[in-house]
């Protein structure tokens, strides 16, 4: 049973797990950070996004998470206590559910390293009856995709490479296929760009 506060009934602390922009743009105060991962579940730029990385007549492509028993997620689950509870969850409503159209699930959360007891986590997913759902194609497509999109929140291309770059720093042990293989799309693209220029 999670810690209530006596005089509110709220959660006094709360593990929020993140696999894609959260990563590397939390945006909101926590107690501490661990980089760990999920099970049943498998990241995927299968979302749409009209807001932070593209527009309604160009939608960028963010990562939502689909269930399959056979994979896992790595990311970072981040502790939020007192105040923070609240204010994270007040901030991450709007960002991921009101403009981003993610809705939350509580899911295990298993810290990386030896002897660490797994914790429950709020997580945000997109799942396919949102209306932002794009759902699969091939990596050259969504690298094309991402090349050519952005947002309110900057390039498409940022929040790709940032994502490729965590995972790569903090998880060098996962061959992340369909992250890497987007990344090299995306790349291709850019070098065509730039070399026509
Ligand atoms: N829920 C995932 C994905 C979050 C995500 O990428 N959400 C988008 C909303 S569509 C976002 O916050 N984007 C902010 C940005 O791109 O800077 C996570 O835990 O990281």
């Amino acid at each position: 049973m999670k810690p209530q506060d006596i005089t509110t009934g709220k959660p006094s602390s709360l593990w929020i797990f993140g696999y894609g922009s959260l990563v590397w743009k939390p945006d909101f105060k926590y107690r501490r950070s661990q980089v760990g991962y999920i099970q049943g579940y498998k990241r995927r730029f299968w979302h749409g996004d009209n807001f932070h990385r593209g527009n309604d007549e160009l939608p960028g492509r963010v990562v939502t998470l689909i269930e399959d028993d056979d994979e896992s997620t790595w990311g970072v689950a981040f502790e939020v206590t007192g105040s923070q509870v609240e204010e994270s969850l007040k901030y991450l409503t709007v960002r991921e559910g009101v403009r981003g159209g993610y809705v939350t699930k509580m899911v295990e959360f298993f810290p990386e390293g030896e002897n660490q007891p797994s914790v429950q986590a709020l997580v945000y997913i997109a799942t396919a009856d949102n209306k932002l759902y794009l759902g699969p194609a091939s990596s050259e497509m969504i690298g094309i995709q991402i090349a050519v999109c952005r947002g309110k929140s900057g390039h498409n291309l940022e929040y790709l490479f940032r994502l490729a770059e965590f995972m790569r720093s903090s998880c060098p042990h996962v061959e992340d296929h369909h992250l890497y293989s987007i990344e090299a799309a995306a790349l291709t693209v850019v070098s065509y760009v730039l070399a026509a220029q």
